[in-house]
């Protein structure tokens, strides 16, 4: 039996989604499988369409071009200008492509990138990203973002809150449902001993508390306990000094405590090629690191590197 293909959700049509997915198509035609969920009249003039009706057809159809479960997204597309009435879609996309890795008719979910203030502007989208809304689906009470390059692995902790929010919403219960989902998850991609470094929040992990309490009174105790379990947890490390080569050569992760503290060494180190994961939702979902870049929107000048790695990474995380 052929593998099963790769649900590729449309993500926000004014972004660059549909140009890097017409992309992916011509590079990875030959190697792996998938289709999009979304409106074909939004793929660059020429593109290459084989409308499928179900994602078992994606096999064959990729010779043919892009397979696409063709869907009436509404209004025409304006590059760099999201509209309103696609919002909808754009979310059932999502949910369609959930439900098709959970009836086995798709072996992952890939999602291009969604603009999150045109989805709660245009569809009253409850939630601050894919992580949260991807959970919600799955019914799980926590998923975990983790973004991944050759280079580094990073987890934020909180991820889409204001910097102000980050100290009250940082609790020792997720920091600590956040460590295992990552420890858990390592292992079963083949890290027999996952070594995970987390950082302080706070300038020098706190320099012993003259510079903040949140090291000594939660992170550091929760990383003791976690060592008696016999996990191999570093930190509370200084964030400043954990992504140079040196450090790095001693995790295979960085649990990081909020948004920049981990997303800016990846995009610095490789933005072509990071890719974003969800962990702890039983199946298999990746995204490409960046969003969706309107400002170059509709110009033939999106790389698709970082959807082809998520491609890739799907494939070889997802279940044979
Ligand atoms: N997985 C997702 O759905 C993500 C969505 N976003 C959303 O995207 C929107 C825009 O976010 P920004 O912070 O502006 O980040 P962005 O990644 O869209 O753009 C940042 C810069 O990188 C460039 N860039 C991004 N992707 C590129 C590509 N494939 N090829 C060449 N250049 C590229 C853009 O042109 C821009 O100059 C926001 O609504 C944000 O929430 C951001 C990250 C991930
Ligand atoms: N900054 C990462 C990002 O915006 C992706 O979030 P999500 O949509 O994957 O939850």
């Amino acid at each position: 039996m052929p593998p099963r293909p790769i649900a590729l959700t449309s993500g926000e049509p004014a972004g660059v989604g549909p140009e890097i997915a017409a992309k992916a198509w011509e590079a990875l035609r030959g190697e792996l499988d998938f289709f999009l969920i979304g409106d074909p009249r939004h793929l660059p003039q020429g593109t290459p369409i084989a409308e499928i009706s179900s994602p078992g057809e994606a096999p064959a159809a990729m010779v043919r071009g892009l397979p696409v479960l063709a869907r009436d997204f509404g209004p025409a597309r304006t590059p760099g200008d999201a509209v309103a009435a696609h919002a909808p879609h754009v979310v059932a996309a999502i949910r369609e492509a959930v439900a098709l890795v959970r009836a086995g008719a798709a072996s992952a979910v890939c999602t291009n990138p969604i603009h999150k203030k045109a989805l709660q502007d245009g569809a009253g989208f409850a939630f601050p990203g894919h992580t949260e809304f991807l959970a919600d689906l799955a019914g799980v009470k926590r998923a975990v973002m983790m973004l991944a390059c050759d280079a580094l692995r990073v987890v934020p902790v909180t991820i889409h809150i204001p910097l102000s929010q980050v100290p009250q919403a940082l609790t020792p219960e997720l920091l600590e449902d956040t460590i295992r989902i990552t420890e858990a998850a390592l292992r079963a991609a083949g890290i027999a001993r996952p070594r995970l470094a987390v950082a302080g929040l706070n300038p020098h992990a706190g320099e012993g508390g003259a510079m903040g309490r949140e090291e000594i009174e939660m992170i550091a105790p929760l990383i003791a306990r976690l060592r008696g379990e016999g996990l191999e947890v570093a930190g509370p490390l200084p964030a400043d000094t954990m992504f140079h080569p040196e450090a790095r050569a001693r995790y295979d992760v960085a649990i990081c405590q909020y948004h920049d503290q981990a997303l800016i060494p990846i995009k610095t180190l490789d933005f072509a090629h990071g890719v974003n994961v969800t962990l702890g939702l039983g199946f298999v979902r990746t995204s490409p690191d960046h969003g969706t870049a309107f400002d170059i929107a509709g110009t033939g000048r999106a790389d698709p590197a970082s959807l082809i790695a998520a491609l890739r990474m799907a494939r070889d995380m997802a279940p044979a």
